[in-house]
C-alpha cells in the first residue's frame, strides 16, 4: 500500500551509502538464517559494539529534524536512520508505536523500513510488546515472525498474561531461526509494581528469567541463546535485591534507558555485573537526538560508553 491508500506496489526509496550487493536477506530461509538468532545477535555485536538503536520518530524529532509528522516524514526519518547506521550497528529497533499512529499509512512505512534494515544486512528488533491468549498469540507471532511483510529478526514481548501464553510466538521464533526479547525488569518506575512482586517460586521477574533459562537452554546455540529479556539499564540494584542470576538466562539482555532516561555507562555496570557479557545497551533519542547528521558520531560514543560499562 501506498502513502496515499492505493494499492499500487510500493516503490522502495533508494537506500544510499550502503556497502553494494547485499540481497535482501531471507527470513526463515536460505543460509543467513542457518545460526539462530542469538549466535547472529553475537557476532553483531562483536563486530559493531554491544548497542542497539532505536528508530522512534517521535513527533518532536519530527519537527527536530525539519520533517513533516505524517507518513512521508516517517518515511525520511526511518530510512535515513538505517542510511547512516545500517551496516554500522549490532542491531536497529523500530518502535511500533510511532508508525502506527499514522495508521496504515504509517504501518506501511514500517514495512518499508524493516525491509530497508533487512537489505543493509542488519538485525531488526521490531518493538511491539505484544502478550495475548495463546490461540490470539499465534496471530501476532504470525505477523512478527513468519514471513509476513511485518517479519523482523526478533520482536519485543510481554509476559503478563503468563509466560506461557507466549508459546506460539516461542515456537515459530525457534522454528524460523528468529528471536525474542520477554519484558522483564522494564525501565520505566511504575514497571516494579508488577515485576517484583512475589509468587510462589521467588518473583515475577524472576519467574520470567527462569522461563527464559529454560527455552535457551532446550534451543542449541553456539553463543547466546535466542530468547532474551529486557531489563533496563535504570533499575538501579533490582537485579540483585531480587536475586536473579541473568547469566543463567543464557540469552541476550536487551538494555533500554540509556541516554534519554537517564542511564549511562555507571548504570550499565551496575546493572548488569557478571552478565555484561549478554547485554545490548538499547537508546533511541539519544542517538537520534544529535540529528540526521549527528547520527555516527552519537552511535560511535554510544558503542564507546558502552564497551567500556560492560568490558568488552
Ligand atoms: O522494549 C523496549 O525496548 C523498552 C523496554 C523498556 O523497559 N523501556 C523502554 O524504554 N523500551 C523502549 O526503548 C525505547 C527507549 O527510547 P529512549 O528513551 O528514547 O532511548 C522506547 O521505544 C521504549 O518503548
Amino acid at each position: 500500500m501506498t502513502d496515499n491508500g492505493a494499492s499500487a506496489p510500493v516503490e522502495r526509496p533508494a537506500v544510499v551509502g550502503q556497502p553494494p550487493a547485499a540481497e535482501p536477506r531471507e527470513l526463515g530461509t536460505g543460509p543467513a538464517s542457518t545460526l539462530p538468532f542469538g549466535d547472529r545477535l553475537a557476532d553483531a555485536m562483536e563486530a559493531h559494539g554491544p548497542v542497539c538503536v532505536g528508530i522512534d520518530p517521535h513527533p518532536g524529532l519530527l519537527e527536530a529534524w525539519g520533517l513533516p509528522d505524517d507518513a512521508s516524514g516517517l518515511r525520511s526519518f526511518g530510512l535515513r536512520v538505517v542510511e547512516e547506521l545500517g551496516g554500522r550497528v549490532a542491531a536497529l529497533k523500530p518502535q511500533s508505536a510511532f508508525f502506527e499512529r499514522h495508521g496504515s499509512a504509517g504501518v506501511a512505512v514500517l514495512e518499508d523500513v524493516l525491509a530497508a534494515v533487512r537489505a543493509a544486512g542488519t538485525l531488526t528488533i521490531l518493538d511491539v510488546k505484544r502478550g495475548d491468549i495463546g490461540s490470539t498469540m499465534s496471530g501476532y507471532a504470525e505477523a512478527y515472525l513468519g514471513d509476513g511483510p511485518l517479519a523482523a529478526d526478533s520482536v519485543t514481548l510481554s509476559p503478563y498474561l503468563g509466560f506461557g501464553s507466549l508459546r506460539p510466538a516461542l515456537d515459530l521464533a525457534r522454528q524460523n531461526g528468529r528471536g525474542v526479547f520477554v519484558l522483564a525488569l522494564t525501565s520505566n518506575p511504575e514497571g516494579s509494581s508488577v515485576q517484583h512482586a512475589r509468587t510462589a517460586g521467588g518473583t515475577v521477574a524472576g519467574d520470567i528469567a527462569a522461563g527464559a533459562a529454560a527455552e535457551n537452554t532446550s534451543l542449541p546455540h553456539r553463543r547466546l541463546g535466542s530468547v532474551g529479556l529486557v531489563v533496563g539499564a535504570t533499575v538501579g540494584t533490582a537485579v540483585a535485591d531480587l536475586g536473579l542470576d541473568l547469566a543463567a538466562v543464557r540469552g541476550p539482555l536487551l538494555a533500554p534507558g540509556v541516554g534519554a532516561q537517564g542511564a549511562g555507562a555507571a548504570e550499565l555496570a551496575e546493572v548488569f555485573g557478571a552478565a555484561r557479557e549478554q547485554v545490548l545497551a538499547s537508546t533511541s533519542r539519544g542517538v537520534l537526538g544529535s540529528g540526521p547528521g549527528g547520527l555516527t558520531g552519537a552511535l560511535a560514543r554510544a558503542v564507546e560508553d558502552a564497551r567500556q560499562a560492560l568490558g568488552r
